[in-house]
């Protein structure tokens, strides 16, 4: 059964949750003091009425004072009412935003680590929070204006009959007319225009981060007319299309709008001009008058409610798109928790002819894949580039999961466990391994918070971080990124794998990160890898391939595929693929010293 799209506003209020009531009280409110708002207007055209009865003794109009006090206790009230009601729905605003911004992180939280490889972090908190911030708008202010504005037309559809219902029509035609012309301007097809007006928006918006975010690029190659191109297209292709929705869409039905927003006498002025003769003949024409200033006087509130309702729908608009980019957050694939978890026995890793395609990817990254590594063995996975080395590593944590085939750990299927345990039996070191902008101490405990300060110095000693320590104006304490405290790759990846170490995992996933170290923090580096990987299970993707000769296997991966398996002196002698990389891997090395010397 297809399942219908919920509202916005149902959407909106799902993530107000308890909040939801005082939504509803603060428009309750809204409605109430849009009617309290009318009541001036009605005690003027009474005392009016009163004195014209009794024109020219107006001594005799008795109940003039009491209408104007009624006059001013209502717009006191009717004032008194908006605030309160704005009061609630601000409030409801603001915890539902809140909400929106805590269900996102906690949804976020259940998605394997593998979905922040497209949705960088940064990228989502900005979708999250400014999208709840527009949401803001539409809750506060927009639906108070339009429950205020219906209840407007309601209590003008009923006064039309009390008064003159002639010059009540007049008015409300000039309302109804100005509203059909909005809904051109914004329904039916033109709502389809409005969406791509938006999205060459933010396609304009992406283009000039783009563009700013490769300046130092553009510099370095002299690209600038070429960089700039894809920048300056964007704005021309947002500029077209404002001018089209400005200049073919706009035009006549807002011209329509406004001349009825603001003149909502159009109609009431002939109206008047057609039937005064009729009230002269009849001896009414005084009652006539005050009838007339009334709607002349009730015109203007038409007014501002429309104006009101023009903005509230442009809220609606932002809010509509605000959802959308929130539902690309709320919709992350969650992790799968088993309901009847299972714990590993040890460091085992095993893969079982495992097959993994990425989302959206046309071939798979993986194919067929069947390796173990021993609890305290050292797996090493080489081979070109693509050829799915990261990916066989990120199916361990269930950075994703499997697309067929299992991957266990101590003997169990890693989708049986539960991912916090999982999480605690392997350390995993990246290549550009993030520090957090803290202290090194606690940059240590993010991977054991009841660490003590002497467990932490260990670990970062055992990381050959001792160097670091020591230049540092705190030590331990010193913050990481602030003035003069910057550290080179080579320090914070050393730093990463102190983490590691302390983390205490049987299971350590490496993506080895020499590549871009100088050759004295390599070394240091090396030690490192040897302290954090004794005695545990290390599955480690190797790009270089000095530092695999002495793993216990090695798997050479090319196109997602083992396509050789063996140690280094079997798959070197073996003629293979292996060989091949060996080979230029050692005419490499050769060539470096080489030069070394000829530039000594
Ligand atoms: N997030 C992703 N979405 C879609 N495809 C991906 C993603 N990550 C990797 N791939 C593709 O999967 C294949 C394997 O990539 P993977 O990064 O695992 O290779 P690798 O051997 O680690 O390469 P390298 O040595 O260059 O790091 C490649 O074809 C790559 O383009």
């Amino acid at each position: 059964m297809k399942q219908k799209k919920k509202s916005d506003v149902a959407a909106l209020l799902d993530y107000a949750g308890s909040h939801r009531g005082l939504t509803f009280l603060g428009l309750a409110l809204s409605a109430a003091a849009m009617l309290l708002s009318m009541a001036p207007y009605i005690c003027i055209w009474l005392a009016a009425r009163d004195l014209i009865e009794v024109a020219p003794d107006w001594t005799a109009a008795r109940s003039v004072t009491r209408y104007g006090w009624m006059a001013f206790a209502t717009a006191v009230g009717g004032i008194v009412l908006y605030f309160a009601g704005l009061m609630c729905t601000h409030l409801a605003a603001f915890r539902t935003a809140a909400n929106i911004r805590k269900r996102g992180v906690a949804h976020v939280m259940e998605a394997p680590l593998g979905w922040f490889d497209a949705n960088a972090s940064g990228l989502i908190r900005g979708r999250l929070d400014a999208a709840a911030a527009d949401t803001e708008t539409l809750l506060a202010h927009n639906l108070a204006d339009i429950v205020g504005t219906i209840t407007l037309f309601v209590a003008m559809l009923a006064l039309m009959f009390v008064f003159d219902w002639r010059m009540g029509c007049a008015c409300l035609l000039a309302a109804v007319v100005s509203i059909l012309s909005m809904f051109a301007m914004m329904g039916g097809k033109n709502a389809q225009l409005m969406a791509e007006y938006q999205a060459a928006q933010d396609r304009m918006t992406k283009a000039g981060t783009e563009y700013v975010r490769g300046i130092p690029v553009v510099k370095i190659f002299q690209q600038t007319v070429w960089s700039f191109k894809a920048f300056q297209q964007a704005i021309e292709e947002y500029s077209a299309k404002a001018e089209h929705y400005q200049a073919d869409v706009c035009r006549v039905p807002q011209s329509i709008n406004l001349t009825f927003t603001e003149g909502a006498f159009v109609f009431l002025v002939p109206a008047a001009l057609f039937l005064a003769p009729g009230a002269l003949a009849a001896g009414s024409f005084a009652g006539f008058v005050t009838d007339f200033a009334f709607y002349a006087v009730f015109s203007a509130i038409i007014s501002t409610a429309l104006a009101r309702i023009m903005f509230a729908a442009s809220g609606m608009m932002l809010a509509s798109t605000a959802l959308g980019r929130i539902s690309t957050v709320m919709d992350a694939p969650a992790l799968t928790i088993p309901e009847h978890p299972r714990t590993p026995r040890d460091g085992r890793v095993e893969f079982e002819d495992v097959s993994f395609t990425y989302d959206g990817a046309d071939r798979p990254a993986l194919s067929h894949v069947s390796f173990t590594a021993e609890p305290g063995q050292t797996v090493a996975l080489v081979g070109p580039s693509g050829g799915g080395k990261t990916t066989a590593a990120s199916l361990i944590p269930r950075f994703w999961d499997v697309s067929s085939g299992a991957v266990r750990v101590g003997g169990v299927d890693v989708r049986e466990v539960d991912p916090h345990v999982l999480m605690d039996q392997i350390a995993f070191v990246f290549q550009n391994s993030r520090l957090f902008k803290t202290s090194i101490l606690e940059n240590g405990r993010a991977a054991k918070p009841d660490a003590s300060r002497d467990e932490v110095r260990a670990a970062l000693m055992a990381a050959q971080c001792g160097d670091i320590l020591e230049k540092l104006p705190q030590g331990m304490d010193t913050l990481i990124g602030t003035e003069g405290t910057y550290l080179s790759g080579g320090e914070q990846q050393r730093i990463a794998l102190a983490r590691a170490i302390l983390k205490d995992a049987p299971i350590v996933v490496l993506d080895e990160a020499t590549a871009f170290a100088d050759p004295e923090n390599e070394a240091l580096i090396q030690k490192a890898f040897t302290k954090l990987t004794q005695g545990r299970t290390v599955i480690m993707i190797a790009h270089r391939l000095s530092t695999v000769v002495g793993a216990d296997k090695i798997l050479v991966l090319d196109e997602g595929r083992i396509v050789e398996e063996g140690t280094h002196k079997e798959l070197a002698a073996a003629g293979g693929l292996y060989a091949k990389m060996w080979a230029d891997y050692n005419q490499a090395v050769q060539w470096k010293i080489g030069s070394e010397k000829e530039a000594v």
